[in-house]
């Protein structure tokens, strides 16, 4: 089978968060079930762009309202990642730094995905599959079936996954002339509250609607940013499929971002080794439990809780543990968890920015990871911090629910707590702090969640499945 994946993120070569961990690893394990699967992204800016060698396949022009612009597609040389790796390269629109955070964000993916469907519309044969990720490919599916010019492409299958549907790539109805000639009687299947948006037409318009876990599926009919009756009305073509992770890139016995790798029988050293490290690097104290928070700092994650939280826990659980933050995102939160250093010197460390070795580091080294997030469509943090034998102290919502069951209950592995509220979570920490105590029993859990297996080979299998019951 033959598919093609679209999207704005895919690790190594362009990542802000989850979604690119989930594009860098599925067409992976898909390749390796012997299947052509591809990937197309923008051609940012990043270092991996300069660090290897390309081929151009394909140059065109295409028009973005009345602005006719020129793309050119590339392809990685070597096959370095396991699959087949496009780029899209649109001059001045798309050859950035970021992958997002810029005022035009609306014109660089709108052009983005008018320049995949017009390539795609090229070739001899169709692909079997279109598989777009959230809002920035979510037009996609729309043009495919509803574009004159593209007309032939309409019974090629698209499936659309949801990483996040808080994001929704809202366009002013002004700016209806940027999706190339469409069928005007379809402006129902574009309009959400009299705007443009990009996802309600995706999951309108789309063969299959996946998300990445099965709870966030049955909370995005009663909590999605306003998109709530959709997904009810949609829930018949709607399926849930836990993300998986790439046991080849988070793996403790071979992370190239560690110095002290361990598995399961060097458990209890190599945990202490890391640890140690991380608490000379920050000034913490190696004898007390480490708990730690990586993450984007927004309402979303429950990120403007932290401070208090952490400082609560410090006072009410008389310092008996350290805390390291790595995070960024809004500026209130990223300058309150940096300014806090200085009231809790020796427990309490933040390093403000993105740093991919540091948050390796961090899951290798601490005891305890922090998620209290408001939305979880899935999350990917509470798995990596379990492979690298880190126990997870979640609210029970979304994926976190579906992946970590509390220790409280038989056969239970993690802690988990029911509101994103200061209250739940230093009750929470308090009960990781005690079970610390407990080295027999923490030592059991940690082995525990080492053991579990959340490798992709179960998710990409499903979602095999899922493309042959649209394939004829
Ligand atoms: N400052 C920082 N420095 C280094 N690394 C950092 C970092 N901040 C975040 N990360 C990394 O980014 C990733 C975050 O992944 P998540 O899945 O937890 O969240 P995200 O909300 O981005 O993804 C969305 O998509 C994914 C994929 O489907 C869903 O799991 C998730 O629930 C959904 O919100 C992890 O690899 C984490 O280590």
């Amino acid at each position: 089978m033959e598919i093609i994946h679209v999207s704005a993120e895919c690790y190594p070569v362009a990542k802000a968060g989850g979604l690119g961990d989930v594009v860098g690893a599925l067409p992976k394990y898909q390749t390796a079930a012997g299947h052509v699967s591809k990937v197309v992204l923008p051609m940012y800016r990043t270092k991996f762009l300069y660090e290897h060698q390309w081929d151009v396949v394909h140059k065109s022009s295409a028009y973005l309202a009345n602005t006719w612009f020129d793309y050119t597609i590339i392809k990685e040389r070597t096959n370095v990642l396991g699959f087949d790796l496009y780029l899209v390269d649109i001059h001045g629109l798309l050859d950035r730094e970021k992958v997002y955070g810029y005022d035009d964000d609306v014109e660089r993916f709108m052009s983005f995905q008018i320049a995949v469907v017009d390539w795609i519309a090229s070739w001899k044969h169709h692909p079997d599959i279109i598989h777009v990720h959230d809002h920035h490919t979510a037009l996609i599916p729309f043009m495919v079936k509803y574009c004159y010019q593209y007309q032939h492409l309409a019974g090629v299958p698209t499936v659309l996954t949801i990483h996040n549907a808080q994001y929704q790539g809202w366009i002013d109805w002004g700016h209806s002339d940027y999706i190339p000639h469409w069928d005007g009687w379809r402006w129902g299947m574009l309009d959400w509250n009299n705007m443009i948006n990009p996802l309600a037409a995706g999951i309108r318009s789309c063969w299959k609607l996946t998300t990445v876990s099965w709870s966030y599926l049955q909370e995005m009919r009663l909590e999605s940013n306003g998109l709530e009756a959709l997904f009810e009305y949609e829930k018949g073509k709607s399926v849930g499929i836990l993300n998986g992770i790439d046991d080849k890139v988070w793996d403790p016995a071979a992370d190239k971002y560690l110095d002290h790798h361990f598995n399961i029988d060097s458990l209890a050293t190599g945990k202490k080794a890391n640890k140690d490290f991380l608490c000379q690097e920050f000034g913490l104290d190696p004898n007390k439990p480490l708990f730690i928070f990586i993450g984007r700092l927004v309402g979303e994650k429950a990120a403007e809780l932290l401070p208090r939280a952490i400082g609560d826990s410090l006072f009410y659980i008389n310092q008996r543990m350290n805390w390291l933050v790595l995070g960024s995102g809004e500026t209130h939160i990223e300058w309150d968890l940096g300014n806090m250093r200085h009231f809790w010197p020796g427990v309490y460390n933040a390093k403000i920015g993105y740093n991919e070795k540091l948050s390796h580091q961090m899951y290798a080294g601490a005891d305890f990871l922090l998620m209290p997030s408001r939305v979880e469509p899935c999350g990917l943090n509470q798995m990596y911090a379990m492979r690298y034998g880190t126990i997870p102290v979640v609210r029970r919502t979304g994926g976190l629910r579906d992946t970590v069951k509390d220790f409280g209950e038989p056969g239970g592995y993690g802690i988990c707590f029911n509101q994103a509220s200061i209250g739940d979570i230093t009750q929470a920490v308090y009960r990781g702090v005690e079970l610390y105590q407990d080295q027999r029993t923490f030592d059991a859990l940690r082995r525990q969640v080492m053991e579990l297996n959340f490798s992709w080979d179960i998710s990409a299998e499903q979602y095999l499945d899922l493309y042959k019951s649209l394939v004829p």
